[in-house]
């Protein structure tokens, strides 16, 4: 039997993925110890390899097939654009993509006004703005701490995640629209979907059930 090879997302969803795999009894003991700097783990008695990776990464190693599976926030799977199945919701990980701004900015978005959007997700703002809304915008791209750009006036809204809404609080910035609802989710390579198909739909057969 082959090894099935694992990508995960590092950061936030890393603990509650390994969680999730501990329910099903697939435990991987070393992958927890934060000051190891080994990258991958290996399951000798069930086959399975499982390595952390950054999470605009998984679906690179997924739809190359150098991972069969991967775990990884829909955010990232709608930005990478990678080709890969998506198979499950994986339900933790909730939270939300949004237009932010400042109230102000309300009047901007309904009046369809040439706006420049500040965003770690410049392909998921794309969509939204130019398909789903007809907007023509500019879009600028930044790596972090979205909600500056509105304040110091780089942008007039941003397209960033928002889970409990508190950095937009303590900002004076507000949801403006909802781009779409998002979660961690799980993919699959498509070549290993049809060679593994009886050990996938295994798999996620008994994360169903936990789930
Ligand atoms: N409050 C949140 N902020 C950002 N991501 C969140 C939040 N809540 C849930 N998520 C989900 O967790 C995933 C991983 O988030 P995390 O911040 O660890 O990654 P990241 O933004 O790529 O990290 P970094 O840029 O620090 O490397 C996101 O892609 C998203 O799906
Ligand atoms: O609604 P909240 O619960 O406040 O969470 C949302 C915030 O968390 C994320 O930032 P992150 O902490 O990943 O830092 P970053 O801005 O450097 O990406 C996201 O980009 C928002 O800024």
């Amino acid at each position: 039997m082959r090894y099935l090879t694992f990508a995960l997302g590092k950061g936030r969803l890393a603990s509650q993925t390994l969680e999730l795999f501990e329910k099903i009894g697939i435990t991987c003991e070393e992958m927890k110890d934060k000051k190891s700097r080994k990258l991958i783990f290996v399951n000798e008695e069930l086959k399975l390899r499982f390595f952390l990776s950054k999470g605009p990464d998984v679906p690179t190693y997924v739809e190359y097939g150098a991972a069969d599976i991967g775990i990884v926030g829909r955010d990232t799977i709608l930005e990478e654009g990678r080709k890969v199945h998506e198979v499950l919701d994986l339900g933790y990980g909730k939270c939300r993509m949004c237009i932010c701004g400042p109230k102000e900015a309300e009047d901007l978005l309904k009046h369809h006004e040439l706006i420049r959007v500040a965003t770690k997700y410049p392909n998921i703002a794309k969509d939204y703005f130019y398909n789903v809304k007809h907007q023509t915008v500019e879009i600028i791209k930044l790596n972090g701490s979205i909600e500056l750009a509105p304040i110091v006036g780089l942008s007039e809204v941003i397209c960033d995640i928002v889970e409990t809404g508190s950095t937009l609080r303590e900002n004076g910035l507000t949801v403006l629209e909802e781009v779409c609802p998002l979660s961690a989710r799980m993919i699959v390579n498509p070549v290993s979907m049809r060679m593994e198909s009886e050990r996938i739909k295994d798999l996620i057969q008994r994360l169903r059930t936990v789930i």
